[in-house]
């Protein structure tokens, strides 16, 4: 999907919200463990529910590998499911790839090829080599972790190395790349205070935002520094959202709570 359709998305569903896909089997329905794949099941009635809300979905692929091929079965099934039924729906693997670049060719290969993800979010550790073959293909995105949402994000990414930040420096080392306008970036909403730097290196890029909800990142906050002339944010709240009821009408209650946060979206892009 290119940039573009995801705007357009955005500005016609007033939302730029991104559910995460993060399925435990132990915190799901009860009632979904007797059907053959209760992740699928899971996330299709999610899905099915909260569709007019969002514009992406974002399975993180750990909660998929946790259960062997039969994870990783539900994970293709759940993307094959958006592709067919809700073309529109801008998704997300939230794998954290990046290797030596033979072997991020292979990793690009199969989730934008074989599994035919619009994006994946990659780790700059390894450096350019590392991420070029991701950026080759046209129409899918890179996302980048820029300054990730955990408390850990302090050990490396804000510490200097030659007097600047090392987020700072994989910002805009990364936009010397080829192919860098299929770059986004990963901010974590616990780090609104840092949007205004981070604005100032990337200020058309999209940054894909985590820690909405369940990690306390607030809303407000994040679009105050973070929102540019195409809204160029996609928020992520997962459990806030998927496991908001464990009862048989869970995909309503957890629409419930995607309207909420929707309705504030909806506010904040009529204020802009
Ligand atoms: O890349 C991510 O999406 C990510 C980056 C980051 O800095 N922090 C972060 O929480 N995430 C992911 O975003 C999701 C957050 O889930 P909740 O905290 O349940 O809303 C998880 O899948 C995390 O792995």
């Amino acid at each position: 999907m290119t940039t573009q359709e995801l705007v357009s998305q955005i500005k016609k569903k007033k939302s730029f919200l991104c559910i995460g896909l993060d399925v435990d089997l132990e915190k799901i329905p009860q009632h979904l463990l007797e059907k053959e794949d209760p992740i699928f099941e899971f996330n299709k009635a999610i899905i099915d529910a909260t569709n007019h809300l969002a514009v992406a979905y974002k399975p993180n692929t750990a909660f998929y590998e946790a259960y062997g091929i039969k994870g990783w079965q539900a994970l293709q099934k759940t993307v094959d499911y958006l592709n067919k039924n809700y073309p529109e729906i801008y998704t997300i693997a939230d794998a954290k790839r990046g290797d030596i670049g033979n072997t991020s060719t292979r990793y690009a290969k199969a989730f934008f090829e074989d599994l035919n993800f619009d994006s994946i979010t990659v780790a700059p550790y390894m450096g350019k080599d590392s991420v070029e073959p991701f950026l080759a293909f046209s129409e899918k995105h890179t996302i980048l972790l820029a300054l990730t949402s955990n408390e850990g994000a302090f050990d490396f990414q804000t510490k200097k190395v030659n007097e600047q930040e090392l987020y700072k420096t994989v910002l805009e080392t990364s936009k010397t790349w080829k192919n860098s306008e299929n770059l986004m970036y990963v901010v974590g909403a616990t780090k609104a205070e840092f949007f205004t730097e981070i604005r100032k290196i990337v200020p058309k890029s999209f940054l894909l935002v985590p820690g909405v909800g369940a990690q306390g990142g607030n809303l407000q906050e994040v679009c105050k520094y973070g929102l540019n002339e195409n809204i160029g944010l996609l928020i992520n709240s997962a459990r806030g959202i998927i496991y908001a009821s464990a009862e048989e009408n869970f995909a309503e209650t957890a629409a419930e709570k995607a309207v909420e946060l929707q309705q504030q979206m909806e506010t904040i892009i009529a204020e802009m």
